[in-house]
């Protein structure tokens, strides 16, 4: 699991260690990971043109030392201040490695002419948008055409939250020193980010529970279910799925399909005539139970390991009525779609519950459960938003979309890193629905199912691209070789 740190707790943990070490050791080991990163980067270090962008803080201190070790090994370093402040000791380091500092009307040209671009403008100081002078060198940066190797974090990007307010730096390859900043996960901060490298700087035993994690694919492994020798299809884990309706019958097969591929004792359909029909047509292996939308939700089946309720359900009075009895109940419940439509009327029906709950929105729908905010400001500041969801309503929250985060209250928040935008199309949050709820069926937490379904989802749109588009059934199709993929990474093939 990588882990990030919010910037107080690394000041803290930085502070505790610094007042065991000689003045300017960690600077020191940031700046050796960085040149090391730097050099693997250039073709060849002697005579390699590297242009330092450097703000007036210890980022550009860092981006100096490290100019100074790339200077010695040949490379011509040019430093361009960002303002009239400069980290002294880092500059003098560069001067006498035969590096120099060039004027703003030298800027432009050094920064195009460059092999390599190192962003020394803010690092974990950054606060707020970039100032003037620094976005018009960030600027100068993306339009180089040159690889750009950011430091501890592209400027611009906000270390706690992944938010950028106006222009911020574009990576090739961060370098982020002791621990991970959660911004570098999120975005659309992790769009900025590039490659991350993790240099240590020894920070570890300092630092408390992580604000963040983005699970690996042995991660993922350790946690999937599988069927021991005495399992039993019912052991294994019965799976109820109430989706689908006549107008949005496709609903039912995906979300039905994404449960069966990841492996589960058996999916029980619960729903219309002609919509179960249509899931029995595609899928002869599950189990479908009439129920018409004028049935009493009181012959809903018992016998049932977990619940996913919501995708094309619609959002008539029966289905806030089934949701409503599948909430009362004792069993794990996946609530996506329509179901967290209907929720925010009612969020008490969540709030009350104390059975596992795991609410999987996209942005749209968590402006729903969060009155009073928009869509945008949720796309903007995702992970807060999530945390705040998971907070209020008590249960676990996966907010879906171009990062989508993990949130359940008292525990650190997951990224998913393995999301792409081929994810994007219609149906896909359906299949995903299904396999997040197969895992849940399967034993899982809601956490650990939302983190295991949102990497295998995204690991499934991957393996399913071969250069033409993704649909949402070849996204099924790929959850084996997905499966296969991860277990494979945890050594259990
Ligand atoms: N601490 C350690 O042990 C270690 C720290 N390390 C390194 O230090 C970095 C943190 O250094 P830091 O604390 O000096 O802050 P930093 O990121 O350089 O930013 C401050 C400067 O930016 C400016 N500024 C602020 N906002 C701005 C904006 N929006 N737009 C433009 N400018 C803005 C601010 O200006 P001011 O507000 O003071 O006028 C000030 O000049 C950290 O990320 C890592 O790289 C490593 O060496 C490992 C050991
Ligand atoms: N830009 C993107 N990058 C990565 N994943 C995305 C992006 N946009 C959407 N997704 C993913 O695609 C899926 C879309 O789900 P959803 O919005 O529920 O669509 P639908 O209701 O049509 O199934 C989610 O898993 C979401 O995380
Ligand atoms: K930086």
């Amino acid at each position: 699991m990588r882990e990030a740190h919010t910037v107080d707790t690394v000041r803290r943990a930085e502070g505790a260690l610094m007042a065991r070490l000689p003045e300017g050791a960690l600077m020191r080991r940031a700046a050796a990971g960085l040149a090391a990163v730097a050099a693997r980067m250039l073709p060849r270090v002697y005579g390699a043109r590297v242009a330092l962008l450097v703000g007036g803080g210890d980022n550009g201190g860092d981006a100096l030392y490290a100019g100074a070790t790339l200077a010695r090994r040949g490379a011509a370093v040019r430093a361009v201040p960002a303002g009239p402040r400069v980290h002294e000791a880092g500059l003098a380091a560069l001067r006498a490695a035969g590096g120099r500092l060039v004027g703003a009307e030298e800027a432009e040209g050094e920064i195009s002419a460059a092999d390599l671009v190192i962003d020394g403008l803010v690092g974990i100081g950054g606060r707020g948008g970039l100032r003037a002078s620094h976005a018009v060198l960030a600027g100068y940066a993306t339009r180089s055409g040159a690889p750009v190797l950011a430091v501890d974090l592209p400027s611009g990007v906000d270390a706690d939250t992944g938010a950028v307010e106006g222009e911020a730096v574009h990576a090739d390859v961060t370098v982020t020193f002791g621990t991970h900043k959660p911004g570098l996960f999120v975005d659309p901060g992790a769009g900025h980010a590039g490659v991350v490298e993790f240099v240590d700087i020894g920070l570890g035993p300092e630092l408390p529970a992580p604000r963040l994690c983005a699970p690996r694919a042995d991660d993922i492994a350790a946690l999937l279910p599988r069927p021991g020798v005495e399992s039993d299809k019912y052991r294994r884990g019965v799976l109820a799925v109430a989706a689908g309706s006549g107008r949005y019958r496709g609903a039912a097969v995906l979300a039905v399909g994404g449960a069966l591929r990841a492996g589960v004792g058996m999916v029980r359909y619960i729903g219309q005539e002609s919509v179960a029909a249509e899931v029995i047509r595609h899928w002869p292996e599950a189990v479908a139970s009439v129920l018409e939308p004028t049935d009493p939700a009181g012959r809903l089946p018992t016998h049932v390991g977990a619940w996913v309720i919501g995708p094309g359900r619609g959002l008539h009075p029966a289905a806030e009525v089934e949701l409503e009895t599948v909430l009362a109940g004792d069993r794990p419940v996946l609530v996506d779609a329509d179901a967290i439509t209907l929720l925010g009327r009612r969020p008490h029906l969540v709030r009350d519950r104390t059975a596992p709950t795991l609410l999987t929105p996209h942005a749209g729908e968590l402006a729903r459960l969060l009155p009073g905010t928009e869509r945008d400001d949720i796309e903007a500041r995702r992970l807060e938003h999530a945390t705040r969801a998971a907070e209020e309503y008590g249960c676990t929250v996966l907010l879906k979309g171009s990062t989508t985060v993990i949130a359940e209250p008292g525990a650190p928040a997951v990224a998913n890193p393995t999301g792409t935008p081929l994810l994007a199309t219609a149906g896909s949050g359906d299949v995903l629905s299904g396999l997040s709820g197969a895992l849940l069926a399967g034993g899982l937490t809601p956490g650990a199912a939302a983190m295991c379904g949102a990497f295998l989802h995204g690991l499934a749109g991957r393996l399913a691209h071969d250069g033409a588009p993704v649909s949402a059934s070849d996204l099924i199709g790929a959850i084996p070789a997905a499966v296969r993929l991860v277990e494979e990474a945890g050594g259990r093939r």
